[in-house]
């Protein structure tokens, strides 16, 4: 459903210029959830803006959907970590998450009816007359991920989307985008700083390595479902998948009996 091919990027040009992405290809098929990991700064960011039709990449082709992608996709999503400069205050909760879906030209009683559904599946039943900043921070961003699942977009894109929250609720939220993946079947690219995320929520772990980026691993995650915070965690094959994207994000070689 997403097919990148040979993407690159330069930020500017002469001696200044700045290559950012040295030819990536990634392939995500409908339903996956794939993460996509790498040390700071080596192009995740741009790889997404990419996709999501923000920037325009100095060369290769991606497709959504066999259309090739050279605007903001109709149907796309996207999940910043900042949440709290992707909600407008003075809206609410319900209004927030109503709003995107003014573009599918859904008349206003379906337009509630959709944000109401979507608030519930993410617990937030109860928060719909409430304004932003009267929720905490992962609150918040559950209101962020509602607004997604309401579009019921054929991609997600999250881009660092639990990074601005505490632990507890970080592993909340991950379980939380594992059950609407399995709800909807939806298709989701997320990109993480954190291995043990990428390794718990993915069914695939790709990892880019810095300047240019390149995709240097392809990892797929083979863990008994559903996963669990605890058990998963201490899972050999979790501790194993989890040293070996170490290694890859660090430049080491390959553990031989790696997982692939
Ligand atoms: N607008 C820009 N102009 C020039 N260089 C840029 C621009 N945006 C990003 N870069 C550079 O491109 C490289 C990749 O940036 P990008 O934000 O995609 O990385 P990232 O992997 O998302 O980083 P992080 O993990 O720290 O969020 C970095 O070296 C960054 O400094």
């Amino acid at each position: 459903m997403l097919e990148i091919s040979n993407l690159t990027h330069t930020y500017g040009s002469g001696p200044g210029a700045h290559h950012a992405l040295g030819g990536i290809d990634l392939r995500v098929t409908q339903g996956e959830l794939v993460c996509i990991v790498g040390p700071s700064g080596c192009g995740k960011s741009t790889l997404l803006r990419s996709i999501a039709g923000l920037l325009k990449p100095t060369g290769g082709t991606i497709t959504l959907g066999g259309t090739p992608v050279d605007r903001t996709p109709d149907d796309l999503a996207v999940v910043f970590q900042d949440y709290s400069r992707s909600l407008f205050p003075w809206m609410s909760v319900a209004d927030n998450v109503a709003l995107p879906l003014r573009r599918k030209g859904m008349d206003r009683g379906r337009r509630r009816a959709a944000a109401e559904e979507a608030l519930e599946q993410v617990g937030l039943a109860g928060a719909s007359g409430k304004y932003p900043w009267q929720l905490s921070g992962g609150m918040q961003q559950r209101v962020s991920i509602a607004r997604a699942l309401a579009y019921r977009p054929s991609l997600m894109l999250m881009d660092e989307p639990f990074g601005s929250v505490d632990a507890q609720t970080r592993e909340d939220l991950e379980d939380l985008t594992l059950r609407v993946r399995n709800h909807h079947n939806m298709t989701i690219l997320l990109i993480t700083h954190d291995i043990d995320e990428s390794v718990y929520v993915g069914d695939r772990v790709v990892v880019l390595a810095k300047a240019p980026a390149t995709v240097v691993g392809d990892l797929r995650v083979d863990l008994p479902g559903p996963r669990d915070q605890i058990t998963t965690r201490e899972n050999p094959a979790f501790v194993h998948l989890r040293a070996e994207v170490g290694r890859l994000v660090r430049g080491m070689r390959s553990h031989p009996a790696a997982a692939s």
